[in-house]
């Protein structure tokens, strides 16, 4: 149990209510449509992340990143249309071939000619996508809603008559008329699709307008709902809770975020806030600890380094610096920590060299170093320590050596210490800065 469940649990246990309601970050048990407790992932990033700047994948670095994106769970791996060209397609059998446990998908305009390609290909679905958007029909595409319905049936129908799972979707959604987006959900679910997708295809949406769509969709339809969130605006993990708050099944992810300008919902960010929410299903499901290598994997292969401030995986996502924090990080982590680092394989870190630091801080790294002061001598040594950190950066070597040194001087004529336990072991608290002990 992780220190954040027992402070749930004691909520509990005082209150008598139910362990839903007592974590105040979960899904709120009145809401019978949230699938915050229930929901799957569709990975993206060898389409979506294929669409980034950056990224060129050979064969063998898809079979890669497939291969570790069905380790850590994902329940879908989407792929580049075979029409792309003919490596793509290519690319698409041989991940077909491989036997994984996560479905393959690939990912189709509305149009038979992609569509004869795409079931050829070995695939367990065909995710297909028309803009609807009046800046896309026009300029895009050149179609009209009429057309759009008359190819999406045409091509779901064929889709289907292959045995093979469909999903419509309607690109750039939260642009389009909302007539218009109903009409054709309405259309695409009577013919039977197995999911529906809307897509932010701008990141213009905000998380109430999300909610109120997928809501609204829940009503007309009769099948899942996928989302689909681009970052532009910041608000793609936060539209991805609120659709699943409001019902939604699946959610769109890339590994770091990739895709097309600054990207789609990262995986990363969005088990790191669905832990919160549901830590038993989230654990249950997803091997929580190779997220780290996945997204290291994928960095090394796009030639990014990983964000700093990266939920989970930045180098101080874990690391806790002003004396204030670090004393009640001490006494109990869930005061200044709403993930446990150790669910994703991480540590936590005290950075206690440095001018902010408390007398707490350095007595934990006093006890570390098998050395005995008082509280008082502790709090003479702090001063010494922040007074260094008023002339300049610190490290851990400064702050052990001001501590030992003057150790010594009140231990005299004791004046060599002898080889202690943090000079032999790598220490969870150190003041050593976490660059050097979060890195890839
Ligand atoms: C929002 C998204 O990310 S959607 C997914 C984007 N993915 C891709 O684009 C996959 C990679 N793309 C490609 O390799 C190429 O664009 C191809 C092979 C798909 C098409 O290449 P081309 O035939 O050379 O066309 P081009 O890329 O210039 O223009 C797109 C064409 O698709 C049509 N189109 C665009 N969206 C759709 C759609 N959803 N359904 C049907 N047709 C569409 C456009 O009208 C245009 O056709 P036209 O110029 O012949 O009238
Ligand atoms: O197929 C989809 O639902 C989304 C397509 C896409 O990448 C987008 O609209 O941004
Ligand atoms: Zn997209």
């Amino acid at each position: 149990m992780t220190a954040e469940n027992q402070a749930f649990q004691k909520v509990t246990e005082s209150t008598g209510s139910n362990p839903i309601q007592a974590n105040p970050y979960g899904p709120n048990p009145s809401d019978f449509l949230s699938n915050v407790g229930n929901f799957q992932l569709i990975d993206s990033t060898l389409r979506e992340g294929e669409q980034f700047a950056n990224a060129f994948f050979s064969t063998e670095k898809k079979i890669e990143i497939a291969k570790a994106l069905d380790a850590f769970g994902v329940d879908y791996i989407e792929l580049t249309s075979p029409v792309a060209s003919e490596q793509s397609r290519k690319d698409c059998e041989a991940i077909c071939k491989l036997g994984l446990k996560a479905k393959i998908l690939t990912h189709i305009r509305c149009h038979m000619d992609d569509a004869k390609v795409a079931v050829e290909t070995g695939v367990d679905g065909v995710d297909v996508v028309i803009g609807t958007s009046k800046f896309l029909r026009q300029y895009s595409h050149g179609k009209d809603m009429n057309y759009i319905a008359k190819s999406a049936i045409e091509v779901i129908e064929f889709v289907k008559s292959k045995g093979i799972e469909i999903r419509f979707s309607s690109e750039d959604s939260f642009r389009s008329d909302l007539v218009d987006l109903l009409n054709i959900y309405k259309t695409v679910s009577k013919i039977g699709v197995n999911r529906i997708g809307i897509a932010d295809t701008v990141g213009c949406a905000n998380p109430r307008q999300v909610y109120e769509l997928v809501r609204t969709l829940k009503s007309v339809v009769n099948c899942d709902i996928e989302c689909h969130f681009h970052n532009d605006t910041g608000c793609a993990i936060a539209n991805a809770y609120c659709a699943l708050e409001a019902g939604a099944k699946l959610i769109d992810v890339c590994v770091l975020g990739i895709g097309e300008r600054n990207g789609i919902v990262p995986i990363g960010g969005l088990m790191a806030r669905m832990i919160v929410a549901d830590p038993d299903y989230v654990k249950s499901k997803y091997k929580l600890h190779k997220i780290r290598d996945l997204e290291n994997l994928v960095a090394d292969a796009v030639e990014v380094n990983i964000p700093f401030n990266n939920p989970i995986t930045g180098f101080c996502a874990f690391t806790h610096k002003a004396g204030i924090h670090a004393k009640a990080i001490l006494a109990n982590p869930s005061t200044y920590e709403i993930l446990d680092p150790h669910d994703f394989g991480m540590k936590r870190y005290i950075h206690f060299a440095n001018r902010l630091t408390g007398w707490n801080a350095i007595k934990s790294r006093v006890d570390q170093l098998n050395l005995s002061l008082t509280d008082s001598e502790v709090k003479i040594v702090t001063a010494k320590i922040k007074k260094m950190g008023d002339i300049r950066p610190l490290n851990i070597d400064d702050v052990d050596s001001i501590i030992k040194d003057y150790h010594a001087e009140i231990n005299t004529p004791t004046l060599i210490p002898k080889k202690t336990k943090a000079d032999e072991e790598p220490l969870d608290i150190s003041g050593e800065p976490a660059t050097k002990k979060v890195k890839k």
